[in-house]
């Protein structure tokens, strides 16, 4: 039987990558293997071009295009395979982040979103999306406390960013049965009780 692909989205900050490898365990424990991967990136390809667009300065299309080679590099070469043996795969971001940030937060025109979609995989879709969902304010300040270093994304300005939250929200709207929103303004614990009953209706 094909396996589950899962994917985690949110605006920088709200706490995704903190639960990708829960949530693995969580399903290896149910005796599932699982792959846990991530966007962009995935692959050694994919790793580099990652390198690119979180450091370089370039053109919005650019950008759209290269998440979008590295997500096709990924599909072959990771995600496809691996459903297809009845693994599930767990993602730290997929196209929902280019709606969201080439979209809401950089404008980039929709229909050359959705072409760009339907040409990479309009046969493969995520079966759930976890949308961890928090203001701003409460994102910025766990990245300030965390003291990375700011990528190309983070350190774009708050207005960008509230643009991206909300394009995740719409998103969320208009795929209600894919994407589940999370209140990630909320201890580790909380946020783990609602993905526990979340997984349960998928297991
Ligand atoms: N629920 C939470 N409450 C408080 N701090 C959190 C919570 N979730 C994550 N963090 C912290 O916030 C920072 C960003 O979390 P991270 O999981 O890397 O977010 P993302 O992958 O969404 O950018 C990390 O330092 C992490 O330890
Ligand atoms: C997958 C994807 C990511 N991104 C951005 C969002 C993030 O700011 C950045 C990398 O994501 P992420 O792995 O969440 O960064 P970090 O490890 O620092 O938490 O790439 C896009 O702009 N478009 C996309 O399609």
């Amino acid at each position: 039987m094909r396996g589950k692909f899962i994917t985690f989205e949110g605006i920088d900050g709200a706490g995704k990558s903190s639960h990708v490898e829960w949530l693995a365990e969580q399903l290896r424990g149910k005796g599932l293997t699982v792959q846990v991967t991530r966007e962009p990136g995935g692959t050694e390809l994919g790793e580099k071009l990652r390198e690119l667009l979180l450091n370089e300065p370039m053109h919005l299309e650019t950008e759209t295009l290269l998440m979008f080679a590295a997500r096709r590099e990924h599909l072959a070469r990771l995600i496809e395979p691996a459903l297809a043996r009845g693994e599930w795969v767990v993602c730290d971001r997929f196209s929902d982040a280019t709606w969201a940030y080439q979209g809401g937060g950089r404008g980039l025109d929709k229909s050359k979103f959705l072409a760009l979609e339907h040409w990479v995989h309009d046969h493969l879709h995520p079966d759930l999306t976890l949308l961890f969902d928090l203001p701003l304010d409460v994102a910025r300040e766990r990245i300030v406390l965390a003291n990375r270093v700011l990528d190309k994304f983070e350190q774009e300005r708050a207005d960008f960013h509230e643009r991206v939250r909300q394009a995740y929200l719409d998103r969320a709207h208009g795929n209600p049965a894919r994407m589940r929103v999370i209140a990630a303004d909320n201890t580790l614990e909380n946020i783990r009780k609602q993905l526990e009953v979340i997984v349960a209706s998928i297991c």
